[in-house]
This record gives C-alpha cells, sequence and structure tokens, in this order.
C-alpha cells in the first residue's frame, strides 16, 4: 500500500538558475523524502553569474497559496526563503497564524532571513528587515542567517566564534525559540562552524570546509533539509545536526554550471 509522506511548505521566490529558492527547495524536500509544497513570493531572472531583476508576486496571491495547501493538504513544517517586500512578510506572518503555523501552534517554521544572492543582489527591500525582525522572528522555531544577514539584523560584526556567541544572543532577543549563527563566511577557519542556541544551550557544528567555490543554493538547501527533518518528528537540534551532515554532502558534490558560481548538490543522496 501506498504510504503518504509528510508535507513541508517552502514561501520562497524561484531561482530560474534551478540554483536557490524555490527549486533547490522542492529539490531537497524530495531528496529527503517529505512532499514539497509552495508559496512563491517572486520571480527571479537568475542564473550562475547574479539576478538580473525580480517581479514581486502580490500579497494577497501569496497569503492565498500558503492557505490553499495548509487548509487541504496539511503542513508538518514549514520554511521562509526570499520575501521580497514588508507587504509580503506580513501577509505571511498574519496567515501563518491562521493556518495555525509557528513556535506556538505546534507546526515547525524555520525563518531562512534571506537578504540578498550570493553575489550581493539584493532580494529584500532595504525597510523590510524591520518586518522580519518583528513580524517573523518571533514566530520562529529556528532561523538561520549567515553572517551577512546577521549584521543587518542584530549590527553584530561575526568574526570569531565568541563574536558567534554574542550574535545568537542578539539574534534570541528578537523572539526566536532557536537560532543557528552560519558560519560559512568565516572564510579564514578550515572548519564551517554553525553554532546553534537557545540561548541555553550552545551547539557547534562544525564540518570541514570544502575547497569549492560552488555553494549557490548552500543556505536553501540547509534550511529546507532542516525543515524536511523537522516535518519527519525530530527535534531541533537532531534536525539541525542532520541537515548539516546533509548540506557537506551536497557541498561536496557541488558541480560547475554556467559561467559562475554552480549548485550545491542533493543528487548524492538519490544514489
Ligand atoms: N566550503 C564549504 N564547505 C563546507 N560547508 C560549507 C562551505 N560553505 C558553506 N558551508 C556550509 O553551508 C551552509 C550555508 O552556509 P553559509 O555560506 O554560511 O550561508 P549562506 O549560503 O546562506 O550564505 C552552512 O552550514 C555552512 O557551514
Ligand atoms: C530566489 C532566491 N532565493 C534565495 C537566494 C539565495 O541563494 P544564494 O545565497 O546561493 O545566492 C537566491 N539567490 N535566489
Amino acid at each position: 500500500m501506498s504510504v503518504t509522506p509528510k508535507t513541508a511548505l517552502t514561501i520562497a521566490g524561484s531561482d530560474s538558475g534551478g540554483g536557490a529558492g524555490i527549486q533547490a527547495d522542492l529539490r531537497t524536500f524530495f531528496a529527503c523524502g517529505v512532499h514539497g509544497m509552495t508559496a512563491i513570493t517572486a520571480v527571479t531572472v537568475q542564473n550562475s553569474v547574479g539576478v538580473q531583476g525580480f517581479t514581486e508576486i502580490p500579497p494577497d496571491v501569496v497569503s492565498a497559496q500558503i492557505k490553499a495547501v495548509a487548509g487541504d493538504m496539511g503542513v508538518d513544517a514549514a520554511k521562509t526563503g526570499m520575501l521580497a517586500t514588508a507587504e509580503i512578510i506580513t501577509a505571511v506572518a498574519k496567515t501563518l497564524d491562521e493556518v495555525h503555523i509557528g513556535r506556538n501552534a505546534d507546526v515547525p517554521f524555520v525563518v531562512d532571513p534571506v537578504a540578498a544572492s550570493m553575489h550581493g543582489d539584493a532580494l529584500l527591500r532595504e525597510e523590510a528587515l524591520e518586518a522580519i525582525r518583528t513580524e517573523l522572528f518571533p514566530r520562529a522555531t529556528l532561523v538561520t542567517p549567515n553572517l551577512d544577514e546577521v549584521r543587518l539584523l542584530t549590527g553584530v560584526e561575526v568574526t570569531d566564534r565568541a563574536s558567534q556567541r554574542d550574535a545568537a544572543r542578539a539574534l534570541l532577543a528578537l523572539g526566536p525559540m532557536w537560532v543557528l549563527v552560519k558560519g560559512g563566511h568565516l572564510y579564514d577557519d578550515p572548519e564551517c562552524v554553525d553554532l546553534l542556541s537557545d540561548g541555553v544551550q550552545f551547539i557547534e557544528l562544525s564540518a570541514r570546509r570544502i575547497d569549492t567555490p560552488h555553494t549557490h543554493g548552500g543556505g536553501d538547501t540547509l534550511a529546507s533539509s532542516i525543515t524536511a527533518f523537522l516535518a519527519k518528528g525530530l527535534g531541533v537540534p537532531d534536525a539541525v545536526d542532520e541537515g548539516k551532515r546533509f548540506i557537506e554532502r551536497c557541498v561536496a558534490e557541488a558541480y560547475p554550471l554556467g559561467e559562475g558560481v554552480g549548485p550545491v548538490s542533493p543528487f548524492w543522496r538519490l544514489a
């Protein structure tokens, strides 16, 4: 008899190059054995050399996508990626409350506060940072900023393991249950150490730094794998640990594609 898999919802932007965003999330959900569903927030025109532009989806259409799948199919865990504008963030926060997703509703909710592409192209309007802080973080089970996003959201400049802890504390003050301060951008460190904390526990997750320029979609792939493992019923520390081991292999298997930065790859999981 067929078995219905657990379900995960991503609320994020489309990457026409297929390396990040919705496309990375769906690929990761599939590789991790959960049924993926989407609420698309923006359509980017993007390839391996950068983002040439994007168009936002009207906030009521973003909300309608969330309600359509949550009401009918059910959501075991959800995540956000590129949200583009404050209006979309406000609509997402309100809708998640209505469909009972988020830290107070027992459905895990991961916020990956995407602000820019790895090439430095803005994916979030500047005024929307405050909406991420005040409307999304307090609803989040886990937030997963990279070091640029940590600086934008808290002003903390992370340069080493000690300042990674300061950043975790500053992020927790904004209201999420857990934070994962990703250390991929500490390029001088031979290890990629991500710090997970709920304010009581400080757990360093370490992996060797793989020598590759091809890391497009790495943050999305990590956050969506964690979301998949949460959908399957793991607690936050176990889901993040699994996610860290997942992303390490995906970076190791990243491939060149196009003239610029190639995508990380979950294909190994399907072999
Ligand atoms: N070269 C690398 N080798 C191994 N893991 C990496 C590498 N670069 C990034 N990672 C890991 O990939 C994940 C995403 O990393 P990071 O670069 O910090 O965020 P983002 O992709 O959002 O900018 C983190 O778990 C990080 O430790
Ligand atoms: C639609 C979309 N969402 C997220 C990212 C971030 O990914 P990266 O940091 O690898 O550029 C992106 N480039 N595009």
